[in-house]
Formats: C-alpha cells, sequence, structure tokens
C-alpha cells in the first residue's frame, strides 16, 4: 500500500505528447522534456496524458507507452507523475489504472465519461470507484472539467463523503471557472488534507487566495513555480 504519499501539491505540468511529423508519438524527446521541466522550469511533477497531453484522441496501447515512458524517463528526477486514465469505456479506464500501478506512477486522475453521462452524483462516484479499485496502491484524484466533459455535477457535491467510497482519493483538479464551488471544495474538507489542484490557469491567483494547493496547468514558468512554492 502507497500510503501515506507525500502530497501532491504546487506546480504540477499538464505535458504534451510529442508527435512526429507522421503522427507518431516520439518518445524520443520524452526525456529531454524531462530535463526541461526540471532544470528550465523547476517543475517536478507532472500531469500526463490529459487534456493537454490529448491522451482521450490516443489509442489505448499509445496511452500505455506514453505512461510508461514519461515514468521510466522521470525516475530519480521528477517528483510524481499522475497518469490520467479517464475514458469512455470502464473497462479501458481499470486498464489503464491498473497499468499505472504497475510502471510505478504516483497517481491517476480521471474525468467524468463525456457521452452516456452519469446524470446523478452516485452515478459518478460508482464509476470512479470502479476505476480507483483498479489502482488499490494509487492516490486518486478527480478531474473536474465540466466545459469539456458536460458533466456539471459540482464538485463539492462529490466530495461529500467521498472517502467512504472511495478510500484513495487524494484531491480534486478543478478544471472549471466556477471559483464559488472551488471555495466550498476548499472550504467543507479543510480535515482531509486533499490536494486541489486549479488547472485555470488565468484564475489562478484567485484560486491561490481560496486556497488551491497546487496547480496543474499547461502554461508553466520558474516564476509560477516561486510563487506557488511560497
Ligand atoms: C482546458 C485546458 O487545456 N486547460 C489547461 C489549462 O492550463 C489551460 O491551457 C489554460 O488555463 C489556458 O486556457 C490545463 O488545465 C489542462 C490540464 O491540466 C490537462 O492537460 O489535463
Amino acid at each position: 500500500m502507497a500510503f501515506p504519499k507525500k502530497k501532491l501539491q504546487g506546480l504540477v505540468a499538464a505535458t504534451i505528447t510529442p508527435m512526429t511529423e507522421n503522427g507518431e508519438i516520439n518518445f524520443s524527446v520524452i526525456g529531454q522534456y524531462v530535463d526541461y521541466l526540471v532544470k528550465e522550469q523547476g517543475v517536478k511533477n507532472i500531469f500526463v496524458n490529459g487534456t493537454t497531453g490529448e491522451g482521450l484522441s490516443l489509442s489505448v496501447s499509445e496511452r500505455r507507452q506514453v505512461a510508461e515512458e514519461w515514468v521510466t524517463k522521470g525516475k530519480d528526477k521528477l517528483d510524481q507523475v499522475i497518469i490520467h486514465v479517464g475514458a469512455l469505456s470502464l473497462k479501458e479506464s481499470q486498464e489503464l489504472a491498473q497499468h499505472a500501478a504497475e510502471i510505478g506512477a504516483d497517481g491517476i486522475a480521471v474525468i467524468a465519461p463525456f457521452f452516456l453521462k452519469p446524470w446523478t452524483k452516485d452515478i459518478l462516484i460508482n464509476f470512479l470507484k470502479e476505476v480507483a479499485a483498479a489502482a488499490p496502491a494509487l492516490p486518486f484524484y478527480y478531474y473536474h472539467i465540466p466545459a469539456l466533459t458536460g458533466v456539471k455535477i459540482r464538485a463539492e457535491e462529490l466530495l461529500d463523503g467521498i472517502l467512504d467510497k472511495i478510500p484513495t482519493f487524494q484531491g480534486l483538479k478543478f478544471s472549471d471557472t466556477d471559483l464559488l464551488d472551488f471555495g466550498q471544495c476548499v472550504d467543507q474538507n479543510r480535515q482531509q488534507q486533499f490536494a486541489f489542484l486549479f488547472g485555470v490557469d488565468e484564475q489562478l491567483l484567485s484560486a491561490l487566495v481560496m486556497g488551491a494547493t497546487g496547480a496543474v496547468g499547461s502554461f508553466v514558468s520558474r516564476d509560477l513555480s516561486t510563487l506557488l512554492s511560497n
């Protein structure tokens, strides 16, 4: 069991998935990418196969290979590698979660299924719970991004009692502009020590004031990492 694990906080880089001109994944540059993030940007946590990484446009096989390459190249250089394993198919999501555990990732994140959508909190939680159970030793993060999934269940509602359903739940990647919802998530879960990772770069300062413990974003810079480490 990996718990308790070091809390995921500060700046988390949402990595792009490098491609060749032919549309194949360019694995050969991932090692350089790790060095760039660590040495040039001062960032040691990454979020792989998310929105920026276009995980949902990759095949399951590609997602597995990309995840593995980041974990391998990040070994002894990165602090935490979080793999987004959300998918429309529960089985694919579970396969990716299990794979993330096998390769030694530090956590998994999952978005809500976005075609046949969960229409209640309980339906969504049940989906997330099944995915989390496929990797019972890995910290689990819910990736709330209603503008893209169309699943508008408020994060604050989802978090209420979540540990009873998902014991590995460690935090929230909040990619929405509803700061009232975000503030209520933070306020109502202070005792739980969850990670509250904000995902809308343009509103990060406001989110920090409201209690964000970190940020997952595509715009990373040394200035931001300094800000977040203070
Ligand atoms: C929708 C989207 O791409 N959001 C970005 C932001 O960093 C975004 O690029 C930024 O706020 C500019 O709009 C990240 O939250 C994405 C992200 O963390 C991910 O790749 O999963």
